[in-house]
């Protein structure tokens, strides 16, 4: 593990008692400066004398980045009364400059699926999964009142694929799971053909590592006895194209014997109204197993 760099506060918001912040710092596994965003709630140790707090991790979709959870998606009241600090990160680098990054909105900028790239241009910056688990927990667990051992991870469409795959695969980290409108069989859509044969190579083998579905399917035991929480709009018309399948990860979760419930619910769409109407059921779904750790 290498030195852990303090981050620069870009700026600073009283929220519901709490406080909101936005940082940059330079990262190591990205090779570049990157923005993330904290809200600490009133119990923090930065209000009042007291410990550490647990924190929810909330990863966005193609197009958003660092604000856009934290601007749109409601949760900050609501953590300020649970006393759970929320992370939330960029959802790609920023100033790679790399040739194709920003010809599409659903690969490269904006669109780095919380993996490491292994594939030219994008393997040198293209790191979100080693910046996320190597550095951005650390940094914040280590410069502001965050527990380490009670950090729950959500997130929505890719940020959603973010969530459960990289719960599956550092369950030593994120002690509770949930997601909305979550891309959770990516190597069966078109989304995640696009990114999975940009990133990772035209070789399938390699993408079920990173494949909700996939990595639910190889698990010998429930890897979250505390159950997943997985909300879905039926209105929503990227589940209608196909692009989400929670169908797939339903019966993933059932060869597993992984308690999943699924929430499908008439009239909602893929927007941001849809995670703010349910947002207050996640946040009680990781409170309640993360105060129990
Ligand atoms: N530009 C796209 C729409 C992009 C979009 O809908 N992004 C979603 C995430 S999709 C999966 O990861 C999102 O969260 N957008 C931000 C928002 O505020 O809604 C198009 O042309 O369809």
């Amino acid at each position: 593990m290498y030195q852990l760099i303090a981050p620069q506060i870009i700026s600073e918001h009283a929220c519901f008692g709490g406080t909101q912040r936005f940082f940059r710092h330079d990262s190591k596994q990205i090779g570049l400066s990157m923005r993330f965003s904290v809200f600490l709630p009133p119990t923090s140790s930065i209000h009042k004398a007291g410990g550490k707090v647990p924190a929810l991790l909330l990863l966005a979709g193609l197009t958003c980045s660092e604000e856009t959870m934290m601007v749109k998606a409601g949760a900050q009241k609501l953590a300020a009364e649970l006393g759970m600090a929320l992370i939330t990160s960029d959802t790609s680098p920023r100033d790679a400059g790399l040739p194709g990054e920003d010809d599409s909105w659903d690969f490269g900028l904006g669109a780095g699926f919380y993996l490491d790239a292994t594939q030219q241009p994008w393997a040198n910056h293209y790191r979100m999964e080693s910046y996320i688990i190597n550095e951005l927990l650390p940094t914040v667990s280590n410069f502001l009142p965050i527990d380490a051992q009670r950090i729950g991870i959500s997130g929505h469409s890719m940020g959603g694929h973010g969530a459960l795959t990289l719960a599956l695969r550092h369950p030593d980290i994120f002690k509770s799971v949930s997601a909305f409108a979550a891309i959770c069989a990516p190597s069966q859509c078109d989304w995640g053909r696009k990114a999975f044969t940009g990133y990772l190579g035209d070789d399938i083998n390699a993408w079920a590592a990173h494949d909700a579905t996939a990595l639910m399917k190889a698990s010998k035991a429930a890897p979250f006895p505390g159950g997943i929480l997985l909300d879905q709009g039926l209105a929503d018309k990227f589940f209608t194209q196909q692009q989400l399948l929670p169908e797939l990860f339903e019966a993933a979760c059932a060869s597993a014997g992984q308690v999943l419930t699924l929430r499908r619910h008439a009239g909602y769409d893929h927007g941001y109204y849809f995670i703010a109407s349910f947002m207050a059921d996640h946040l009680r779904h990781h409170a309640a197993q993360l105060q129990a750790v």
